[in-house]
């Protein structure tokens, strides 16, 4: 795990020299996307420079209850495409990493995703989330009835989009959706279930976005092209939408 992360910060360091930079990596906040960093008003622009994405708690909710699902996320990207991912589940005291081409791995064993093809076989994981605008509880509950009805073995949530995306790259889901949640909940996690051979698209189906806030992940492209057909899409504002003009 050290040497993961040591490996990835040379790269850095390396492309960073090869560019001309003469900025430490890991020292400019251009580099890092957190949660707290955005929260304190940092930007939240994804660039072609080597950047961290970072969520330093992901599961706050449950990490207050007690609620036994709390994890580290911490993702690395180039040229805008995740190169590393790690979480970290503490409470499971579970290591995923993920490099990519590399495999994924839970504390060092090779992971890999549900072989099923059949969604009515299937657990769903998603999240409710913390939006409580009336048409985003709609469409929210619309895309569970029609997931339950379809019908599916089970939906569940952890509480954590990084957890989530682990029962997805371990096989113990088959498919993982939600709107609403930050590129720093799901940039390792993404990369940990395309290592482990699944697939991660927007949930009408296009191409993943890292920064629109919307995600869905699956083991295959049949079980993730039935739950398309299933949800009821919304967009929450893009996590690098220009802030809102003050009067
Ligand atoms: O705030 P936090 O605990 O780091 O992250 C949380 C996610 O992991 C969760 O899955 C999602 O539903 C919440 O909206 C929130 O984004
Ligand atoms: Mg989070
Ligand atoms: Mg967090």
């Amino acid at each position: 795990m050290a040497d993961i992360l040591q490996n990835v910060m040379d790269h850095a360091v390396a492309v960073a020299r090869k560019a001309g930079e003469v900025r430490h990596p890991y020292k400019d906040p251009r580099w890092f996307i957190g949660e707290e960093s955005v929260a304190a008003g940092e930007p939240s622009i994804l660039t072609d420079d080597p950047t961290w994405i970072i969520d330093p708690i992901d599961g706050t909710t449950n990490f207050v209850h007690a609620f036994p699902f709390v994890a580290i996320s911490i993702g690395f990207t180039i040229n805008k495409r995740v190169e590393v991912g790690v979480v970290y589940s503490c409470l499971e005291d579970k290591m995923f990493t993920a490099r990519r081409g590399g495999g994924a791995f839970c504390n060092g064993e090779p992971l890999q995703v549900s072989d099923q093809t059949d969604v009515h076989r299937s657990i769903i994981a998603t999240e409710f989330g913390s939006n409580r605008d009336p048409e985003v509880v709609d469409k929210i509950f619309s895309s569970l009835r029609n997931i339950l009805s379809l019908p599916v073995h089970g939906v569940r949530g952890a509480g954590t989009a990084a957890v989530n995306l682990s029962l997805v790259a371990s096989g113990c889901v088959e498919a993982y959706y939600e709107m609403g949640m930050h590129v720093w909940d799901i940039a390792a996690g993404s990369l940990l279930v395309l290592e482990a051979g699944g697939i991660v698209m927007d949930v009408d189906g296009g191409d993943a976005d890292l920064m629109s806030r919307r995600i869905l992940a699956a083991n295959n492209r049949s079980v993730a092209l039935r739950l398309v057909e299933q949800i009821a899409p919304y967009r929450p504002d893009r996590d690098d939408a220009p802030p809102a003009a003050c009067d």
